[in-house]
């Protein structure tokens, strides 16, 4: 961690009556989100950002975030998830990255769930009480952006902050990155090569593709064409990673934890009767199934020192995604010690969904066949409360924002029934998300 004892905060949040339109409200700069189903936060400015390297970086994290909220003090007259204390959080990948992994406490997080909204603003003890608010909305970045006297009744003038307008929406070509397509088709033979001399099990191989942005390009309208193309995932925005995940990692509400695991793919039909058809076949493949029960048996197992009464779905069943099919499984339990939801995360991460089986040798030879650091692709991002409760994703469908570059990311799932350039394929189809964003 990069920093000493951090200074003690103040938070406060509030109820908004009539909450303005939250995508409307992401910051030109370093915009925070999360978002599903028209229900999450949108984090403005910086109060506090936290980095973390290395194998221990998730429980260095938990354990600042811990002392961290045991300072703050903390006015939150509803209580409802989201509300209060929270930060924004996004962990690489591997233990080796480079890239560190990030807990982001915003200036101001705006937020709506089950019709309520609320605003909370962050400061530390020792600052003004009025830093960091800002003034009112100017504009919006999507259309039907309300001005700030709609919002709240009327002190909303003085809570709300002020959001410039996307003046240049994105548009970014990405063309392959430090894996080609030829190379990624080299490494899946070779994983199924490895997985027939039992090295491993199953492997999850990735490849990239890369962008460059033009002066003034504005990346919201990427945030918000993903948020709109894919209501069902999560949508986030944490320090440049950006991407529509349909997978939970975990989510933590009052001792109660939901996972959704994923793993095993098909592509939409073509029209209605087509695209039944392959969703019953991914139902019935036994590539699919079995390597959907690898990423299952990973979180059964991270999660049962943690739980009681863990119950899955049937099925695993079938989760339509506008660019694909995918094998679920829901699985929630109670929680016996009290964990908060980075202790699970710790626990869980990385899943057989985006590693492999076994997980040491699977990580090991991911290193060895992909010729790049996947940095947070395919780790953690979601946010955390003071109490220890919240949701994380896997970073899936997803790219990073470094500078003026972009990098996007997209793997797959080899087990011994694998055939390279199906996969291949299926990569296309799972970076369809960020590519439709980015044009
Ligand atoms: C690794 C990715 O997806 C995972 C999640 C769902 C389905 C997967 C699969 O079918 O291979 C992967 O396990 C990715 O999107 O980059």
């Amino acid at each position: 961690m990069n920093t000493s004892t951090p200074r003690a905060l103040v938070v406060e949040t509030i109820l908004l009556h009539d909450v303005p339109e939250i995508l409307s409200l992401l910051p030109a700069s370093n915009p925070l989100l999360w978002w599903r189903k028209g229900a999450g936060m949108v984090g403005l400015g910086h109060t506090l950002s936290l980095e973390f390297t290395g194998p221990q970086r998730i429980t260095d994290a938990a354990a600042a975030w811990h002392q961290i909220a045991a300072a703050a003090e903390v006015t939150d007259p509803l209580g409802i998830p989201g509300t209060g204390l929270i930060a924004f959080g996004a962990f690489t990948f591997a233990a080796s990255s480079a890239l560190p992994s990030v807990l982001v406490i915003p200036r101001v997080v705006i937020g709506q769930r089950d019709g309520q909204g609320w605003i909370t603003r962050i400061r530390f003890a020792d600052e003004p009480a009025n830093t960091g608010m800002i003034g009112v909305i100017r504009s919006g970045v999507a259309p039907g952006a309300r001005s700030a006297d709609s919002v709240a009744g009327s002190s909303a003038h003085t809570l709300l902050p002020t959001v410039t307008r996307v003046e240049q929406a994105t548009s970014v070509t990405l063309s392959p990155g430090q894996q080609s397509e030829a190379g990624f088709l080299v490494a899946v033979d070779e994983a199924i090569s490895r997985i027939r001399h039992k090295d491993v099990s199953k492997v999850v191989l990735a490849r990239d593709l890369i962008g460059q942005l033009d002066t003034g390009d504005d990346i919201r309208s990427m945030i918000v064409n993903l948020a709109q193309s894919y209501p069902d995932c999560w949508t986030y925005s944490v320090d440049g990673l950006i991407g529509s995940s349909p997978e939970t990692l975990v989510s933590v509400h009052d001792n109660r934890m939901e996972a959704r695991v994923l793993a095993g793919t098909t592509s939409r039909g073509v029209d209605a009767v087509s695209d039944l058809q392959l969703a019953a076949s991914l139902a019935s493949s036994t590539k699919d199934l079995d390597e959907h029960g690898f990423a299952v048996r990973s979180v059964v197992e991270a999660l049962t020192p943690f739980t009681s009464h863990l119950t899955r779905s049937d099925g695993p069943f079938t989760l339509k995604l506008p660019n694909v099919w995918h094998l679920a499984t829901d699985i929630a339990g109670a929680l016996t010690h009290g964990s908060t939801s980075l202790d699970l995360v710790q626990a869980l991460h990385p899943t057989a969904a985006v590693a492999g089986t076994p997980t040491a040798k699977a990580v090991a030879l991911i290193a060895e066949l992909e010729p790049f650091d996947r940095g947070r692709y395919a780790g953690p991002v979601g946010w955390i409360a003071a109490n220890g409760d919240g949701e994380w994703a896997i970073a899936l469908r997803c790219a990073q924002v470094s500078g003026s570059t972009i990098t996007a990311y997209a793997g797959c799932g080899i087990v011994a029934d694998s055939v390279a350039e199906t996969e291949l394929n299926e990569t296309l189809m799972k970076f369809r998300p960020v590519i439709d964003a980015l044009a």
